[in-house]
């Protein structure tokens, strides 16, 4: 079964702290988890009997392994593996005092963006931002998320990701895909969960606030769609196969303001990217050594 009962019970607090059903199944597709094994996971949480089976299982297994952790070291994380080992040169640091902010040029090949590209034209529909239920004009882009059992070849570029950070993939999200045609934008915003919002309690309580975002630029539009970060007055263009990552939390934890954000409108052309988000819970170590 390719969905364990902790997620069964996740599932069924879920449902139970007034999450709708749509909103349960974009977390679960959020960890990745297939159509089948979400069905499958609403339906048990709904069953009556299994939560019974469920309760005293718990009751009689002392202990039972959450699969939540306890906090990373924030401090660690602020000092991700592309600040102590990436090779001179390929790194250029954009901010580092109000923000840690840096961009890696070619960081993919114009062959893993095109590839990249096409499964986002596929894939892609509207996009939903946490807590607004309609489509807007806030994120009028479209995404899609790049699953690896779906798009294997994403399994090397989420490997990439991981190791330029120094931080375990199973920390992070599924892979995002999203296309911006002409006049479409992601107005600003924070990657973080905002702490006293709906979406704070669904998500960041649930599956860990959000720590690192790794994003890049799978083509050049003809005009406009630079990545726009208000609080330090600064606009990055996008060039294809440039990353650029940043730390959406302070040394110490708390969500760092300065980190908003804006995909500004697309003027001429298309916008083609991915992003990673990586959370501070998640299983095993959310540092690996290599
Ligand atoms: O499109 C961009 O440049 C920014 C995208 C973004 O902020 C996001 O997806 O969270
Ligand atoms: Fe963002």
């Amino acid at each position: 079964m390719a969905i364990s009962d902790e997620w069964v019970h996740w599932t069924r607090s879920n449902l139970k702290d007034g999450a709708t059903v749509a909103e349960t199944r974009v977390a679960l597709e959020a960890q990745g988890f297939a159509a089948k094994d979400i069905k499958y996971a609403l339906k048990k949480a709904a069953s009556r009997k299994s939560y019974q089976q469920e309760v005293s299982a718990r009751t009689a297994s002392k202990g039972v392994k959450r699969h939540r952790q306890a906090n990373v070291d924030y401090a660690a994380l602020a000092a991700p593996k592309l600040i102590r080992s990436t090779p001179n040169g390929r790194v250029t640091t954009l901010c580092d005092d109000e923000l840690q902010l840096f961009a890696i040029e070619n960081f993919l090949s114009t062959q893993q963006c095109n590839t990249l590209v096409e499964a986002i034209r596929a894939n892609a529909h509207p996009s939903k931002v946490d807590g607004y239920e309609q489509q807007s004009d806030f994120r009028s882009s479209r995404t899609c998320s790049l699953r690896v059992h779906e798009h294997p070849f994403v399994a090397d570029i989420n490997k990439s990701i991981a190791n330029t950070l120094g931080l375990n993939h199973r920390w992070g999200e599924v892979t995002q895909g999203q296309w911006y045609e002409p006049g479409q934008q992601y107005k600003a915003h924070p990657d973080y969960f905002v702490p006293g919002t709906p979406e704070y309690d669904q998500f960041a309580l649930a599956d860990g606030q959000r720590t690192w975002t790794f994003m890049i630029y799978l083509n050049k539009p003809e005009q406009g769609g630079g990545t726009h970060f208000s609080k330090i007055d600064r606009t990055v263009m996008p060039e294809a196969g440039m990353a650029i990552c940043w730390n959406n939390l302070l040394p110490s934890g708390e969500p760092n303001p300065s980190t908003v954000h804006a995909g500004l409108p697309v003027e001429a052309g298309s916008k083609f990217i991915i992003t990673k988000w990586f959370r501070d819970r998640g299983t095993g170590s959310p540092f690996i050594d290599q």
